[in-house]
C-alpha cells in the first residue's frame, strides 16, 4: 500500500518539553487517529510535521516528496484544520472563503456549497455568531472544497454535539472510500476511534508508545489486563492503564 504521508525521526524542543523521534505511516485511503493525553504532544506532532513550528529534526514524505523541501506544493493536497478562527471573529464566512480560495489552483466551489448546505452553514454570518461545533464544521467545508489528499485535523469532534461528531465520522469514512484520500485527526474522545479509525498513534509524554492498525495495536496492549479478566481491553481502558501505569511505585 503506499503511503500517502510518513513521519521519520520527528523531533520538537520547547523549553520544558520535548517531541522526541516520533515516527508512523499513513497510507493511502485510511483513517489514522492520533491519541495521547492533555500535553502529550498530539498538537505539537501535528504542527511540526506541517512545519507551522519549525522541528528540531526529522523528515516528513507526502505524496512521495519530501515536505520541507517542497512546501507550497504538498500544501496544495492538504486540508488542515489546527484551532479556531477566532482571529477573524467580526469577519463573515463568505469573505474568508474569497480570502482561502485564491491560495488554491483546485478550489472547487460546487463542492464548497455543497458542504455549507450539508452543514447549514449561512455564508453571511460572522465568525462570532458560531457555535464551536459550527466552527468547525466551517473550518472543514474549506478543507474540502480544494481537492486535499490528506486531511490533518486537530480535535474536530472535541466541540460536537453526539449527533454532530456521528455524522462527521461517518462523512470521514465516505471521504476515504474510494481510497484516494487519508485522513490524521487527534482526539481524546476514543469512541471516535472506536467508530472509524483504521490506524491508531499513541504519544505519551513526547513520545511514541505505539503506531499500528487498530486490531494490532489493541492485541498490543492485552498484557495490560488483569488475570481476572476475560475480556479484551478497550481502547480507553488501554489509555488509563497506559497512562496509570506511570504512577507505580
Ligand atoms: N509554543 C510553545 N512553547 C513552549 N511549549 C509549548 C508550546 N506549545 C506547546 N508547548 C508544550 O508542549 C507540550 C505538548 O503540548 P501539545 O499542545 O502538543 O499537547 P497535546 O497532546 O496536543 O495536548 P492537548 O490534548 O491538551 O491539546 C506541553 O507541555 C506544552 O506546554
Amino acid at each position: 500500500m503506499l503511503d500517502i504521508l510518513s513521519v521519520r525521526g520527528l523531533t520538537k524542543q520547547y523549553p520544558g518539553f520535548t517531541l522526541r523521534n516520533i515516527s508512523f505511516s499513513l497510507p493511502k485511503g485510511r483513517i489514522m487517529g492520533l491519541i495521547g493525553k492533555n500535553g502529550a504532544g498530539k498538537t505539537t506532532t501535528l504542527k511540526s510535521m506541517l512545519n507551522l513550528v519549525r522541528p528540531s529534526s526529522g523528515n516528513i514524505e507526502m505524496f512521495g516528496h519530501n515536505f520541507f523541501e517542497n512546501e507550497e506544493k504538498c500544501k496544495q493536497s492538504i486540508g488542515m484544520v489546527l484551532g479556531e478562527i477566532d482571529f477573524y471573529k467580526h469577519k463573515k464566512l463568505s469573505s474568508i472563503t474569497a480570502v482561502t480560495k485564491r491560495f488554491y489552483r483546485d478550489w472547487d466551489d460546487n463542492a464548497y456549497q455543497k458542504y455549507l448546505t450539508a452543514f447549514s452553514l449561512d455564508p453571511e454570518k460572522r465568525v462570532k455568531e458560531l457555535s464551536s461545533g459550527m466552527k468547525v464544521k466551517f473550518m472543514l467545508a474549506l478543507a474540502l472544497s480544494h481537492n486535499a489528499k490528506l486531511l490533518i485535523l486537530d480535535e474536530p469532534t472535541s466541540g460536537l454535539d453526539p449527533v454532530s461528531r456521528d455524522d462527521l465520522l461517518e462523512l470521514f469514512r465516505q471521504l476515504v472510500k474510494d481510497g484516494e484520500r487519508s485522513i490524521l485527526f487527534s482526539t481524546h474522545i476514543t469512541s471516535d476511534l472506536e467508530k472509524c479509525a483504521d490506524d491508531i498513534t499513541y504519544i505519551k509524554d513526547g513520545k511514541l508508545l505505539k503506531s499500528a492498525e487498530k486490531s494490532k495495536f489493541i492485541e498490543s496492549f492485552q498484557h495490560l489486563r488483569e488475570s481476572s479478566e476475560d475480556t479484551a481491553l478497550s481502547l480507553e481502558e488501554i489509555m488509563i492503564r497506559s497512562e496509570r501505569s506511570s504512577y507505580d511505585i
